[in-house]
């Protein structure tokens, strides 16, 4: 079968029959996930479509496997196949902490502008979670994914870099407040009007079309007024300007309780979601993080800035059973530009021992199945893991936490999904 280019047209992706799907296979646990994962998405396409229908893996190196092989971790081939072909997928890279390089990750997410990390938290039945009720937990996050702290601004305590932010601070800004001057590192949060629009819109264009009740802001914008606290605001205005017709926000409720009175702004509020408008709501970030284990069946779609987001992601993931079940997405939805990624990372104390559960790469390509809009093929994939959770037969993370499990390697759960897909 020859392959072919997926390609963009007025925002419609025009995918042919047999696509060309660049991978990186990931750093750690990264290669055992890929092989067992692979071979769950090719099944599901040969099955769903007849064999008319095959994805055309080409393998892109990035990470160690790519600086071991050409002393590059990332090479430029690797950003132009993911350009060239617009949808791709990968594995964990690993980030070493507090010195060498800076995330090949978050590098993938900026050079391509993927400005929206979208990362769906839902409950599959049986998965065994540390809350009572973790069905109610069916949340979508949307996080900012180009800008923030993690645009890595900083500068170490003790270079002329951050000696040259100190004095600048200093005796330009005339900043009094840095407790420890001498010893400080310093690092730079850029938020813009333009990034948090674009997050905001994508968040309310998908809750708008997948019927969700309500977007909900998080941000920490009572203490970093002009980033977290901006974000909230340009994105209320958005949500005003772009989408008046279709949502109701708590900034029009706060507007018509101050003008009228309580009782006036719930009954506006009550009539406007009566007449099913999208709620637009907001929440500080400390308080949102108590709120989805106490109450999340009043959350369904997040955007939130990119630190808050990464944070969030794995505290719900937390929630309906772990990091090895949480699938992504990066997207820039104007290029149509897309990598799909678990949400969690290398876990490299079990790599190369055939062991980690592959669940959040393999629901990472069922999204991209359905991205690509071969719907029939994500379908078999969720088909084959809900059943292979409910006959029990799991990897390590959940096996520990359930009574009469199998436990099954990284590739025998792979198996499993397509025995029973
Ligand atoms: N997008 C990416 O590529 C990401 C990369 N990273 C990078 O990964 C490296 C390791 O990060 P770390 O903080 O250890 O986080 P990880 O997400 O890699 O692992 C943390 C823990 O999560 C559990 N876990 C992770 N993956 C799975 C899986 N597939 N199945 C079951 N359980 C899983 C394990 O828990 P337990 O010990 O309980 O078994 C593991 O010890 C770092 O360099 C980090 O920067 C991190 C996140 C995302
Ligand atoms: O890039 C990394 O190493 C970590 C990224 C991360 O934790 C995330 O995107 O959720
Ligand atoms: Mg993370």
């Amino acid at each position: 079968m020859a392959e072919q280019k997926i390609t963009i047209r007025n925002g419609k992706l025009n995918v042919p029959n047999t696509p060309i799907i660049p991978f990186i296979e990931g750093d750690g646990t990264g290669p055992d996930i890929w092989a067992a994962s692979v071979r769950v998405f090719d099944a599901a396409v040969a099955k769903a479509y007849n064999g008319e229908r095959k994805l055309m893996w080409k393998e892109v190196l990035a990470g160690e496997k790519s600086f071991k092989q050409s002393g590059n971790w990332l090479p430029n081939e690797t950003l132009e196949a993911f350009r060239e072909y617009l949808v791709g997928i990968k594995g964990p890279l690993t980030t070493p902490v507090g010195g060498g390089i800076r995330s090949l990750n978050v590098a993938l997410r900026q050079e391509l502008d993927l400005y929206a990390c979208l990362r769906p938290v839902r409950w599959f039945e049986g998965v065994p979670s540390p809350v009572k009720r973790p069905d109610l937990t069916d949340m979508v996050i949307f996080r900012e994914n180009t800008e923030d702290i993690y645009a890595g601004i900083e500068y170490m305590n003790g270079t002329p870099q951050a000696q040259k932010m100190l004095e600048f601070l200093q005796d330009e800004m005339g900043v009094k407040k840095i407790r420890f001057p001498e010893s400080s590192s310093f690092g730079i949060k850029p938020v813009s009007k333009e990034g948090t629009e674009r997050l905001i819109r994508a968040a309310i264009q998908y809750a708008l079309l997948h019927k969700k009740p309500s977007v909900t802001i998080v941000h920490k914008g009572n203490i970093m007024k002009f980033t977290e606290g901006a974000f909230k605001t340009w994105g209320y205005e958005l949500a005003e300007r772009e989408f008046g017709d279709k949502v109701y926000t708590w900034s029009q409720y706060d507007r018509t309780l101050a003008k009228q009175g309580q009782e006036v702004a719930d009954a506006q509020q009550k009539a406007a979601l009566d007449g099913g408008k999208l709620l637009i709501k907001d929440s500080i970030a400390d308080a949102f993080l108590q709120q989805i284990l106490l109450r999340p069946s009043e959350y369904s779609v997040v955007a939130t800035l990119n630190l808050n987001g990464d944070y969030i992601s794995d505290a719900l993931a937390a929630i309906v059973g772990g990091i090895g079940i949480a699938p992504g997405a990066n997207i820039n939805y104007l290029t149509g530009h897309a990598i799909f990624e678990a949400t969690h990372g290398t876990a490299p104390k079990y790599a190369n021992q055939d062991k980690v559960n592959p669940g959040s790469v393999i629901l990472s390509g069922a999204m991209m199945l359905e991205h690509l809009g071969w719907q029939e093929a994500a379908d078999l994939i969720y088909k084959g893991i809900e059943a292979a959770i409910a006959a029990k037969r799991v990897t390590y993370d959940f096996e520990r936490q359930m009574e009469g499990a199998t436990l099954l390697k990284c590739s025998e759960f792979g198996d499993e999904v397509i025995t029973r897909m």
